[in-house]
């Protein structure tokens, strides 16, 4: 795709989600007939999921993941400016991914995998449609499609020293079983899309799980989705640096339909020196604050309010990444290339990407620290009624802190401001009117 140009529409004819009970798959057919095709799009690209797993929902983390490739790929600078930009869509059900990687983000070759050999005419039939209606001339295929499991294919990968630029774990449950074999088969600066949808290890309802998973105890906490990021991107941290490198979250995003926790990490060349911005987060069930420890406070962790003497008010959950959940100039330059494609403002599945990149912008900021907190907590803490969300950030803003609003929680604030100089100002807030 040239670099200015606005993402290719095709011309195949399109149905939009049609209702369940026109869905071609539920007609009666002739026995051994072909199934019509019943054809979605997304942002102009259209495929058919078969019988393959297919959420449109999650089309918002499917055009995340586009344009954090395309930046990526726009960025590149190799020693051989000649090498091919190759994605790899490691569970790709039918296809989506691989094939929106091929058509949008400019990939010079994509591999489609799914553990399910029966996806294959699936796959292979979205890939070879867009490739035949984009460039009917071409004599040499942009892509292939493979049936192994993910990390057989990861491990072959590496030791044949062919790596990706960008690497997309989409799996059922959670993705730690993947992100080492993962992160070896992708190139030093490539991306690694990883997705989860175990949200009982990831809010605190499985801490066995998520600590045999991602090497961290989780427990219930008031803004348990953050944490699920946080665990995620924790992962990885973790397996990168066992292999040498480090990771740099670029965003993190979590959707309601699901859930679904997905964070895009890139890898760095070198280990840190010990392990910056992975320790612990300590909720304060009494006072309502949260703060971060590393390991070397480990053993002094407590709370500073008035009631230190009750142990049992402190939550702690951890190891997890307790920095930033996002790199602000890489969300920055997704926003310019949403709206340069038109993406930013139109509202699709009951996303606005222009609304959620804002946000998550915003929750860049480096000096607020993990965590949100809810209006009514606020409201009944302070023994007020809830302060406008919008009124509360103002003022918290005008107090020199930062704060905004959270994608996570719908009425909730991030706030580099301690919880009782927060419960004042809401306060005043409900006072002055
Ligand atoms: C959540 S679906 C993928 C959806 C797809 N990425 C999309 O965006 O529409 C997960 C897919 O992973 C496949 N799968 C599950 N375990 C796998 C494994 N170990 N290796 C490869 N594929 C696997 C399943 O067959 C399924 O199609």
């Amino acid at each position: 795709m040239a670099a200015a140009a606005a993402a290719p529409a095709l011309s195949f004819p399109t149905t939009l989600h049609p209702p369940l009970h026109q869905h071609p798959r539920r007609r009666r057919r002739r026995r051994g007939a072909e199934p019509p095709a019943c054809v979605y799009s997304e942002r102009g690209i259209t495929f058919d999921p078969g019988s393959a797993f297919y959420r449109s929902d999650s089309a918002a983390g499917r055009d995340l993941a586009v344009l954090a490739a395309t930046l990526h790929r726009r960025r590149l600078r190799r020693p051989d400016p000649s090498a091919p930009f190759l994605c790899l869509d490691a569970m790709c059900g039918c296809g989506v991914r691989a094939l929106r990687y091929l058509a949008q983000a400019g990939a010079d070759f994509v591999w489609a995998n799914d553990a399910s050999d029966a996806l294959r005419p699936v796959i292979v039939n979205n890939l070879s449609r867009f490739e035949r209606a984009a460039a009917p001339e071409a004599m040499a295929r942009r892509w292939v499609v493979s049936h192994l499991d993910a990390t057989r294919l990861l491990a072959e990968r590496f030791l044949r020293r062919e790596y990706f630029d960008v690497i997309d774990v989409d799996s059922f449950g959670g993705d730690a079983a993947y992100i080492r074999a993962a992160l070896l088969a992708l190139r030093i600066g490539g991306l690694l899309y990883l997705t989860s949808t175990d949200w009982r290890s990831a809010r605190g309802y499985g801490s066995r799980s998520s600590l045999s998973s991602y090497g961290a105890y989780i427990r219930p906490v008031p803004y348990p989705n953050e944490v699920g990021l946080r665990m995620l991107i924790g992962g990885a941290v973790r397996e990168a640096a066992i292999l040498g490198f480090h990771i740099t979250p670029l965003f993190s995003y979590y959707a309601y339909h699901g859930p679904i926790f997905r964070v895009m990490v890139q890898l760095c060349y070198g280990k840190q020196d010990g392990i910056s911005n992975y320790g612990f987060i300590c909720h304060c069930k009494s006072c309502g604050q949260s703060r971060t420890f590393g390991f070397d406070e480990l053993g002094q962790i407590t709370c500073g309010c008035a009631d230190k003497t009750d142990p049992s008010s402190i939550t702690v959950v951890g190891p997890l990444w307790i920095g930033p959940l996002h790199d602000t100039t890489f969300l920055t330059e997704m926003l310019s290339l949403a709206t340069e494609w038109g993406w930013a403002n139109t509202i699709e599945n009951g996303v606005t990407l222009e609304k959620l990149l804002d946000t998550m912008i915003e929750e860049s900021d480096s000096r607020l620290p993990p965590g949100y907190i809810r209006l009514d907590e606020i409201a009944s803490r302070a023994k007020v009624n809830s302060p406008p969300l919008g009124t509360l950030i103002n003022s918290l803003r005008k107090e020199g802190y930062a704060a905004c609003r959270s994608h996570i929680g719908a009425n909730a604030i991030k706030t580099s401001c301690p919880i009782d100089a927060c419960l004042e100002v809401a306060r005043e807030i409900r006072n002055l009117r």
